[in-house]
Order: C-alpha cells, then sequence, then structure tokens
C-alpha cells in the first residue's frame, strides 16, 4: 500500500526502523552549572504512539480532519507531538509567531478563524483577556491544570490510548497547516500548505543538502534553533536537539549552552538564523563537530560567513537558502561561492543567493505592484536586468488564507501545454504534480522580491519589492546600495529609505555605527560615505545621509532590518 501524502507516514516507519533512536532532545531540567540536563527525549517509537494516541484522542474531543487548531506551544517534547497529531489526524495546525505585534497577532488569530486552541497556560491567559480566537470551541492545555472549559493535552492523550495507529489518508491537495508569514513588511499572511508542499520541501531539503537518515548513533543530529524546521528532522531521520535558548530571541542566545549542547550530543548539523549564527562567531570558539550549517532568512553578512567557516572544519559546508514562508527553499548558495562573490556584493551588484534548488523554475519579471492573472513570458525581463523574482515549484504554496487581494497580488496563474505538463510531472517525479498536470496549469509565486538572474544561471537578490526607491532618476534597490557603504569601517549597517512622492522620491540612507563610535565623529563618517557613493553611478545621487541609534529589527529573525518604519522616521527628520 502506498503511503499517504503526509509528512507523519514517516513516523510509524522510522518506530519500525529504530524504535530505540531518539528522535527528539528537549532541555529538560538544569544541572548545577546552569547547563540543561536534556533529559526531556522521544524515541522513534514514543513519537510515533504517543502521536497516535493524541490524533485519537483529538478526535473525541471534536479536532478532526480538516479542523483548524491553532498551536502556541514551545519547542518542547509536547509541541512535537501535538503537531505530528495533528498532521496524523489531518487536521491543521495554525502557527503564529507569538512576538508579533499584539493587533497583528489577534487579527491573524481571528483571520484563521480555528476550531481548536491549543496552547501552554500563558497563551490561554493572553487569549482569555485578549479576546483572540473566539471562534475556537475547543481549548486544550499543555498545563497540569484546564480551567473551565479547557481540557488538558495529557487528558487527551489519555482518551486516545489503545486506539492504535492514526495516519489519515491525507491526499496531496489537502490543506495541511497554515503558516504565517514574519509580517516584516505589514501584518502577517496566513500561507496555505498542503501536504505535497511538506513531502516535497522533505524531499527537497533532503536531496539538496544529502540529509540522510544514518543508522550510526550519534550521526544525523541537528541543532534547530529555529523551531518549525526541528519538525522535518524526524521525516528526515535525522535527531534533533532542541538548544537551550529562547527561540524568538536568537540574538540574545547563550553561546555556551549551544557549545554545550553540540559537544554533548556530537551535533553535526546547525540550522539557525543569521543573529544566530553572529552569536557563535562573536564567541569565537571552534565547532569541531559541525558537518552542515543552515542559515535562513536573511542575508548573512559576509563577515559572519567568514568567521564562521574559520570555525568550522575545514570539508564542513555553510548553506544560505533562500526561500520565503510561500515557497520554500527556492536557491541556495554555499559559504565558499558567497564568499567569492563578496566584492562584487560590496561594489554594487546584490547579493548572490545561488542557484535554484531543483526541480524549481525561477523566472525574472518586470516589476508591477498590480495584480497579474496570466503567466505570459512576454514578462519576463532578459538575464542581468533587475525585475521581481518568481517561483514554480513543487513548494510554491499557491494561496494566503482569507486573504484574496494579497493572494491575487502574489499568485500568476500559468498554463501549460500538454508537453510542459508532462516534463514538469516527469522532472519533478513526485504524485504531487499528478493533479497539477491533469489541470495542466500551475502556480508562479511572486517573492516580492527584487533580483536578476546571472549569465551562469545564479540568482542575485536586490532586496524587497516595496522597499524600492523611485527617484526621479530612475530606481534604487535596496541590496545593491547598502553593501556598497557598510564597508566603512566605522559603520555597523545601513538602510536606503525613500521619501516623498513615487517617481520623485529623495533617496535617504540611514546608518548605525559601530557600537563605540561617538557622535561627534558622525560629520567626518558623513563625508566618507558620500565619497564612497560617488564611486559608482548607482549610488551617485545619494546625499542624503541621517545617523540613527539603533534599527528596528524584525522579531524572527533579529535581521531585517524594519525599513517600512525607517522612512517615515526618515522624512520627518528632513523636514
Ligand atoms: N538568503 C536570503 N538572503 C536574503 N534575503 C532573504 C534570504 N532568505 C530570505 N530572505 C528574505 O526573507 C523573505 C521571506 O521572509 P518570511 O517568509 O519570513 O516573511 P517576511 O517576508 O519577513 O514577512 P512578510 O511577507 O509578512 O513581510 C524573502 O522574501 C526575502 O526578502
Amino acid at each position: 500500500m502506498t503511503e499517504p501524502c503526509n509528512i507523519a507516514a514517516a513516523l510509524p516507519r522510522l518506530a519500525a526502523e529504530h524504535p530505540d533512536r531518539i528522535a527528539i532532545r528537549c532541555p529538560g531540567k538544569r544541572a548545577a552549572n546552569g547547563m540543561a540536563r536534556y533529559d526531556l527525549t522521544l524515541t522513534h517509537a514514543e513519537l510515533d504512539a504517543r502521536s497516535d494516541a493524541i490524533a485519537a484522542g483529538l478526535a473525541r474531543h471534536g479536532v478532526v480532519r480538516g479542523s483548524r487548531a491553532v498551536v502556541m506551544v514551545r519547542p518542547t517534547p509536547e509541541f512535537f507531538l501535538l503537531m505530528f497529531a495533528l498532521f496524523k489526524a489531518g487536521a491543521v495546525p495554525v502557527l503564529v509567531d507569538p512576538g508579533i505585534d499584539r493587533r497583528a497577532l489577534r487579527q491573524c488569530l481571528d483571520e484563521a478563524q480555528p476550531q481548536a486552541f491549543i496552547g501552554i497556560p500563558l497563551a490561554h491567559v493572553a487569549r482569555r483577556l485578549l479576546g483572540w480566537a473566539r471562534s475556537a470551541r475547543i481549548r486544550i492545555t499543555t498545563g497540569k491544570l484546564a480551567w473551565p472549559g479547557e481540557v488538558t493535552l495529557a487528558e487527551v492523550e489519555r482518551d486516545g490510548q489503545g486506539a492504535g495507529a492514526q495516519l489519515a489518508a491525507t491526499a496531496p491537495d489537502e490543506v495541511a497547516a497554515i503558516l504565517f508569514t514574519s509580517g516584516s513588511t505589514g501584518v502577517p499572511k496566513g500561507v496555505v500548505y498542503r501536504h505535497r508542499h511538506f513531502v516535497a520541501q522533505v524531499a527537497m531539503l533532503g536531496a539538496a543538502f544529502g540529509i540522510t537518515p544514518s543508522g550510526r548513533e550519534g550521526d544525523g543530529v541537528n541543532l534547530p534553533t529555529f523551531p518549525p524546521f526541528a519538525l522535518f528532522d524526524p521525516a528526515l531521520g535525522v535527531t534533533s536537539v532542541i538548544p537551550d535558548m529562547d527561540p524568538t530571541r536568537p540574538a540574545a542566545a547563550d553561546p555556551r549552552k549551544l557549545h554545550d549542547a553540540i559537544a554533548r550530543f556530537g551535533v553535526d548539523q546547525l540550522f539557525g538564523s543569521p543573529a544566530l549564527m553572529a552569536v557563535l562567531t562573536r564567541h569565537g570558539q571552534p565547532l569541531p563537530t559541525i558537518k552542515r550549517v543552515m542559515s535562513a532568512g536573511a542575508p548573512v553578512p559576509t563577515e559572519v560567513v567568514a568567521t564562521l567557516r574559520g570555525l568550522l572544519p575545514d570539508d564542513a559546508q555553510f548553506w544560505t537558502p533562500y526561500g520565503a514562508t510561500e515557497c520554500l527553499p527556492v536557491a541556495l548558495i554555499e559559504g565558499r561561492d558567497l564568499q567569492a562573490t563578496r566584492a562584487a556584493t560590496e561594489r554594487g551588484a546584490g547579493t548572490c543567493v545561488g542557484r535554484p534548488v531543483a526541480p524549481n523554475v525561477v523566472r525574472i519579471i518586470r516589476i508591477d505592484d498590480a495584480a497579474i492573472e496570466c503567466w505570459s513570458d512576454d514578462l519576463c525581463v532578459a538575464d542581468g536586468e533587475v525585475g521581481e523574482i518568481t517561483v514554480a515549484g513543487p513548494t510554491a504554496t499557491d494561496s494566503y488564507f482569507n486573504r484574496d487581494a494579497q493572494t491575487r497580488l502574489a499568485k500568476i496563474e500559468e498554463a501549460l501545454d500538454s508537453a510542459e505538463a508532462s516534463s514538469v510531472f516527469a522532472r519533478a517525479g513526485q504524485r504531487e504534480h499528478t493533479s497539477t498536470a491533469r489541470r495542466a496549469t500551475r502556480v508562479v509565486h511572486r517573492m516580492g522580491d527584487v533580483g536578476y538572474l546571472d549569465g551562469e544561471g545564479r540568482l542575485w537578490f536586490c532586496g524587497r519589492k516595496s522597499h524600492r526607491v523611485e527617484s526621479a532618476s530612475g530606481p534604487l534597490y535596496t541590496e545593491p546600495v547598502e553593501p556598497v557603504f557598510n564597508v566603512h569601517p566605522q559603520v555597523r549597517r545601513t538602510a536606503l529609505v525613500g521619501v516623498g512622492e513615487r517617481g520623485a522620491q529623495v533617496p535617504v540612507l540611514c546608518v548605525e555605527l559601530t557600537e563605540g563610535v561617538a557622535g561627534r565623529d558622525w560629520p567626518r563618517i558623513e563625508n566618507e560615505l558620500r565619497e564612497i557613493g560617488r564611486q559608482y553611478p548607482h549610488t551617485r545621487g545619494i546625499e542624503r545621509f541621517l545617523r540613527h541609534k539603533r534599527f528596528p529589527v524584525d522579531i524572527r529573525h533579529n535581521a531585517k532590518i524594519g525599513r517600512e518604519k525607517l522612512a517615515p522616521w526618515a522624512a520627518k527628520k528632513l523636514g
């Protein structure tokens, strides 16, 4: 019998093959030296059996195939058990970053119209006080005690005990989850993930990184510092060690605790945001067991790549995937290639994000803020020309939940002729394309990012479409501009914003100085920045520089600069 299209299908398989192997290891209690004991573990057999019991219990409490359930649980064993139980039940977990703006959070939760709300006690307190997710009639707490109208997860699990294996025969197109974007350019949007998207993601990540479940103890151990990614580990047969840190504040992680976990469990894969990588490089201690690092979500500063590579064994790889919640991975670049393109980036070429991951089709279309209903090859610009990055492929999602206007702005329908349709099917070699091939159309996702393809088929990222500055002498993009100025030794980072009406915007460079640089040095630094700008035609027109104490950044990665907030600040400053 073929497995259903569901990443949880890997669980019974792994439980049969390696029942006692550790799937997930969590910090648990603290030892006298302040380090986590890592005494909370789940073996493959436990993960499978307990998620079966929870799936069956959820059904008894009304969470069934197709039910939407908000999940606000920290990365503990309960989180993984719940997520896999929901997948097994064919129910739809809804994940929102708890750290986002309160009003936005409430809007997201209301928009998702969940039937169930599953959370830690604190999340339930917030739900009651702030009136979150009123549609959720089923409320499950991971705490020991349930308030009236709530039930504990332990009870749910008990109620499902003995019900046997649970795995809904989910179809490739069935909705598997709703994952909200981090909202760095507005209120987060709920991305509709279908089961085929997750299955393809696991396959593409596995193939691209050569991740294979290993039979040997201590091999294939990942330290995922960004929790949703830990979900793929059991599906890939890799052991996850959940680090002792606040996953919503990677920049504040304690590097000694990360090193302790890495050394104790022979961690060989590390997954984290650029901010987390910066924590490790500042700490400077070698990472001898690590074979592969993945850093996703935002550009990784080149000096971080160089320093981190110096801490890794010579043959280790440092991958930066490029992608978004709506489509991941799109392209990939290894640290050596990233370093080799650094000089070009500092001359204004943008950031090289590597080659598209097979079988993605990446095409660049002319910049347009309006919706585009149907694909036409006429939309494409020539190689080397900057336009909006689009992707068609097995992980390109097709809609936002309850956000039709946003969906129209981000998706293009492409008709495929029958030859193309069958080649898409053959290339992907995956069941999820049967439906696409039958319909002979596919969805092209617009990334909302600008960039270009070079003659070698590499993709270069030039910033977000909404961050472009439309000056009287033409458009300016953030990524080709900022690294040019970031070479100044007393500059920590810069952010380009536009002030005024589109088409006549004044480009303004906001500048954050390196720590310890005195304010009185600013006039000199400003002059030096102006000199730097004069070296290149595209930066010559930038004449306004504003010093800013500390840029606003996104909460998920602590890396994306909030240019939306900086632009009105700059406008006010310029009066
Ligand atoms: N390797 C990378 N290099 C540069 N930028 C990247 C890289 N990977 C991702 N990004 C940026 O992150 C974006 C995706 O981020 P994510 O899906 O977390 O939501 P968001 O875009 O921050 O939120 P929202 O869409 O709600 O504003 C990409 O569109 C791109 O701008």
